[in-house]
């Protein structure tokens, strides 16, 4: 038996080395969008537009979420990468193949190159965990003795060796979830496509799949698209993010810059529903009624180290400045912190304090947006994803939705 990360091929290395994503071939995205549209037609009137004017690339050996709400096409997304859906129009290309025009025999080794975990496991009832996970393989025509060897790597891998006489029935969600991950890696995929693969499960179950998941990536080298609609499952597992809204593109980047900085609404709903860490409108207004002589100041940056500097500069400059509300969220590879900050004191000094502020949050990668005003419950996401201009202060404390809709539109 060999170790949890030595996993071999057992299949035949008889595909092309683009559709199969093996070097040689390094140069391309495991997964290229250009410009694709997808239009179901309708039985009358103009048709369904799931998706418009895509343009997305997934870098070789990254965990790539894709989050939206129902509806926004991101279902459509993965269909078009494994070649269930063609594209109305546009290119998708999967390891520098374009996929668009191919035949279904031709799709054939790219999409076994291509693993699929899916939200409800979708396991045979009838055969048991070896019958399942033994299943890929045996379409792909491996002999009985390597299907035997792959099964019992990938059962030690996904920690459910004891199980593999047991049928789907006898399994928690969250081991079907990982003897769905293991089949999804019997043909030894390049990449994995994650479609709500947590969606069914509970908290802690959902922290388990998704350590699995982060170990394919990182131990097998496998690139993921992760789709959900949950932002704690992008923040605790991807190195980038694509914010899908009505079939476009709103915004894509880096999971933490996004969370630091979303520049679209959807994207701002998103961080909002997931970072605790701020002030919802019942907070704020206990805030101010617990501090009436204060300005309040919403800090947020990667570097949890830029607090202890902004407190600094308030000492120096004699303006006591303390927190209020906040903490620190984690995320794959870092910490995200998000605090709320009640600073006291003359205008004139409080002024150069958030001047100072500024300009230490900017070199921190994080950003400082002062809110002001009435009492009137608080938006702290929306406020901090205007505060890209640094200069402005939240008068309303509610964010102002719809200037910063305004703004998040100008960016697109
Ligand atoms: N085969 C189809 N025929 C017609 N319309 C479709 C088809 N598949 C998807 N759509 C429509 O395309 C849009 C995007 O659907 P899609 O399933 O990709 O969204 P989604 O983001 O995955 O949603 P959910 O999270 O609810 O699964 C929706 O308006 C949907 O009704």
């Amino acid at each position: 038996m060999t170790g949890s990360t030595t996993l071999t091929n057992p299949t035949t290395p008889s595909q092309p080395a683009a559709a199969a994503g093996r070097p040689g071939d390094s140069a391309s995205p495991a997964v290229s969008f250009s410009a694709v549209s997808k239009v179901f037609p309708a039985r009358s009137g103009p048709g369904v537009t799931a998706l418009q004017d895509v343009d997305l690339q997934v870098r070789r050996g990254e965990i790539f979420a894709v989050v939206g709400r129902s509806g926004a096409g991101k279902s459509t997304l993965v269909r078009l990468i494994n070649g269930l859906e063609r594209p109305t129009s546009g290119r998708v290309s999967v390891a520098g193949t374009d996929i668009s025009t191919l035949t279904e025999r031709q799709l054939r080794p790219i999409r076994r190159r291509i693993g699929m975990v899916f939200q409800q496991f979708n396991l045979m009832r009838s055969r048991t965990v070896v019958g399942n996970i033994a299943f890929p393989l045996r379409v792909a025509g491996v002999d009985k003795a390597a299907r035997e060897r792959r099964v019992a790597e990938l059962l030690d891998f996904v920690g459910l060796r004891e199980k593999a006489w047991q049928y789907p029935d006898q399994l928690s969600g969250g081991q079907k979830q990982r003897i769905g991950i293991a089949r999804a890696l019997a043909t030894e995929p390049t990449l994995l496509l994650a479609d709500e693969s947590t969606s069914a499960l509970d908290p802690e179950t959902t922290s388990e799949v998704l350590a699995l998941l982060r170990r394919v990536n990182r131990e097998l080298g496998i690139t993921i698209v992760v789709i959900t609609h949950e932002m704690d499952v992008v923040r605790s597992t991807a190195d980038r993010v694509a914010v899908l809204e009505a079939g476009r593109v709103a915004e894509v980047g880096q999971v933490q810059q996004v969370f630091a900085r979303p520049t679209h609404h959807t994207s701002r709903r998103f961080v909002q529903a997931d970072v605790r860490q701020q002030p919802d409108a019942d907070r704020w207004g206990q805030l101010r009624r617990q501090h009436p002589a204060k300005q309040f100041g919403q800090l947020v940056s990667p570097d949890a180290g830029l607090l202890s500097r902004v407190l600094v500069a308030g000492a120096e400059l004699g303006v006591p400045v303390e927190v209020v509300h906040g903490g620190v969220s984690t995320f794959k590879d870092g910490d995200f912190s998000s605090f709320t900050l009640g600073i006291e004191g003359p205008e004139p000094a409080v002024a150069q304090w958030f001047s100072r502020a500024h300009e230490l949050a900017a070199q921190a990668d994080g950003m400082l947006t002062r809110v002001s005003g009435p009492a009137s419950g608080g938006d702290a996401t929306a406020g901090a994803s205007t505060g890209t201009d640094n200069t402005r202060t939240d008068n309303t404390g509610t964010g102002s939705t719809d200037h910063t809709d305004g703004k998040a539109e100008e960016r697109r």
